[in-house]
């Protein structure tokens, strides 16, 4: 009788099918991508695979998250997507874990160390900035993708050989000037970004003081003013958050930010010559227009937000307004207080900074928008294309099964990426996926690692050695000083600075003491500009301890292999063309809220502005780049 692998080792051959059947990978992730992912290599017959999610199942997963149903509703996706999963193949082992992937107590370094490859099947430019990093460490093998609407993109990053996520500056998250925000919104995401960023965080999620990072507060001549307003009315706020439980609350928020400071507004004549000026709205006048009409408030909320695909009406925007702001106080008060932080998914919070940015575009005449497309904006939200992921998950595992057959699993402990020579690299390459009719793929051969990378350019060791036996001392005479000819100028930092020439303090204390836990790392910086025959400085190194009980750990400092020193770049300016390559390369897919773009054309003008052309209609503008920082310019 023919066995399920037959046709895989006739495709891929004994050789290569043996090997993924010895695999031991790792998958982070199990949403979009990651449930494609997790089939394909059940499918496949891998070894073992272990799948880290931090997340539970939610409903709005079940349209293209297939290992998931209704049923499951609630429950850690990453121990549903390997029940579901194991049932394709019953000989592979999967081994979920519920949990941040950042957890260094459950997922220390030798654990990563143990896996052959890394799959990224992540949402978010900080975890895959994690990951990226572990697998540096360690010398794994990582497949990085990303998909953003019908745009995605796999790539192979080998530490030392290619380049990895780091390499290429992200683009930064469009940021929006205070006074857009603050006093002349002109669209309708500057209504959302107050309504959210600014209003709800001041009101409900009161630990979320960091609204930074969307409204830019850098103040200069210009915007002092409105930054000192932005900042007074905030306080006003929070003296109203302090009234946060008692019945007149609604009313007293309406009244402050949607008749005060709007008349507060109106009276600065100056800032309408040229705009039509705000029209304020009256709390008393609008409840008691609609309940002339007999209509209560509570029943014109539930009609409207049955209409979730309507623009509302003033009246309909004030009911979902006082129905929300009542059903937020009411878990407040349940909960003794405890703040509520927004989320696209929990309805109290999203109604909440609908109803108050569509009264926003009403007083500003900017045209308004459905719940449904303000919930897009809010959550930054593109829609996912179930084919996209799977397109890009089944790139993946190709790319990643040339790697794996190239692995020499004679010695697995040893994980030396020798065996990834160029003519394997020359067989992987960063694949595009694109809605372009004319190139749905486009791939691009990898490069190797950009020494200015803040991830490459530094050296690394992972040493095994009693932390709490360990004094600092131990590290700067015998394994710096003395094994790897560092002169005395060095700083070391963990979190905090803990040596420098000047500050000696700590030589004495164990590393244990100096808060450095086990996959726990020191970066050592050099001040010196030689090394006895080397010139200039040496790039940083990261030290990484492993904690080894019984072992003499001064002998291991004194003889641990000299490492790869890479030399220290002198920082040199970028050109604007490297920088838009740069932009223009990444997709943007970070929690900050970016919004993936095709760009058209880019132009440079003569004064230096870059106008960049992009795909997507509402946001095409003049984008100027400078120091690495994408402003966003009005139309
Ligand atoms: N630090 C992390 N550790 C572990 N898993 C993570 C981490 N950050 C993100 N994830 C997981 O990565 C997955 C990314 O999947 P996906 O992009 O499909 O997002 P989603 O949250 O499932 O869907 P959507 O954001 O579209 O509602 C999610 O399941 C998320 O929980
Ligand atoms: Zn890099």
């Amino acid at each position: 009788m023919p066995d399920r692998s037959d046709y895989a080792i006739q495709t891929l051959g004994n050789d290569t099918y043996s090997k993924l059947k010895q695999s031991r990978v790792l998958m982070v992730g199990a949403g979009g991508i990651g449930c494609e992912l997790l089939k394909n290599l059940v499918l496949l017959g891998l070894g073992e695979i272990h799948v880290v999610d931090l997340d539970t199942v939610d409903l709005s997963n079940l349209n293209r998250q297939f290992l998931f149903s209704r049923e499951h509703i609630k429950q850690p996706k990453a121990v549903v997507a390997a029940q579901t999963a194991s049932k394709f193949n019953p000989s592979v082992k999967i081994v979920p874990h519920f949990s941040d992937i950042k957890n260094t107590t459950l997922f220390p370094l030798n654990w990563f160390r143990s896996f052959d490859v890394v799959y990224n099947a992540l949402d978010n430019k900080d975890a895959r900035t994690y990951v990226n990093r572990m697998c540096l460490v360690t010398n794994t093998p990582l497949i990085e993708s990303g998909t953003a609407g019908y745009l995605g993109q796999t790539q192979v990053i080998i530490n030392g050989k290619t380049e990895c996520y780091d390499c290429r500056p992200k683009p930064t998250p469009k940021s929006f000037a205070v006074c857009t925000i603050r006093s002349t919104p002109s669209q309708p995401v500057h209504t959302v970004v107050w309504a959210k960023n600014f209003l709800y965080a001041q009101l409900f999620d009161v630990s979320d003081e960091d609204h930074s990072d969307v409204i830019d507060e850098t103040t200069n001549e210009e915007n002092a003013e409105e930054v000192a307003n932005l900042n007074k009315e905030a306080n006003e706020l929070k003296e109203l958050h302090a009234g946060l439980l008692e019945d007149d609350f609604a009313k007293k928020v309406f009244e402050k930010v949607f008749t005060t400071d709007i008349e507060r507004l109106v009276s600065i004549d100056s800032m309408w010559k040229m705009r039509k000026p705000p029209t304020p709205l009256f709390y008393d006048k609008l409840f008691e227009e609609i309940t002339k009409e007999e209509k209560d408030i509570k029943s014109l909320a539930e009609k409207a937000l049955k209409a979730d695909q309507n623009n509302w009406t003033i009246a309909e925007a004030f009911a979902v307004y006082k129905d929300a702001t009542d059903r937020l106080q009411k878990r407040i008060k349940d909960n003794d207080g405890k703040p509520i932080s927004f989320d696209k998914d929990d309805e109290d919070t999203l109604d909440f900074v609908v109803a108050t940015a569509q009264l926003r575009s009403y007083i500003f005449h900017i045209q308004t928008k459905s719940k449904f497309a303000f919930k897009q904006i809010a959550g930054n939200i593109i829609p996912a294309i179930a084919t996209t992921n799977a397109v890009i998950a089944g790139l993946s595992v190709l790319q990643s099964i040339k790697i794996i057959s190239a692995l020499d699993y004679s010695d697995r402990s040893h994980k030396s990426l020798d065996v990834i020579t160029d003519k394997v690299l020359n067989g992987v390459s960063t694949v595009f996926l694109s809605a372009e009719p004319t190139a749905v793929f486009s791939l691009e051969r990898t490069t190797s690692p950009e020494p200015e990378c803040i991830a490459c350019s530094v050296s690394r060791a992972i040493i095994s050695i009693d932390l709490n036996k360990t004094v600092l001392r131990d590290i700067v005479e015998t394994l710096l000083d003395k094994n790897w000819s560092y002169s005395p100028e060095v700083s070391m930092v963990t979190s905090d600075l803990i040596y420098d020439p000047d500050f000696d303090d700590n030589l004495d204390r164990t590393l244990a003491d100096l808060g450095v836990k086990p996959s726990g790392s020191i970066t050592v910086m050099d001040e010196a500009d030689e090394h006895d025959d080397e010139e200039g400085s040496r790039a940083n190194v990261e030290l990484y301890f492993l904690q080894a009980d019984d072992v003499d750990s001064q002998e291991i400092l004194k003889g641990f292999p000299k490492i790869t020193f890479h030399k220290k770049v002198v920082e040199k300016e970028k050109t604007t063309e490297e920088q838009v390559a740069g932009t223009k390369r990444k997709l943007e897919d970070d929690d900050s809220g970016n919004v993936a773009k095709k760009i058209k054309s880019v132009n440079q003008k003569d004064d230096g502005v870059i106008e960049i052309d992009l795909s997507d209609d509402d946001n095409d503008g003049i984008i100027e780049i400078e120091d690495d920082e994408v402003v966003v310019l009005d139309d």
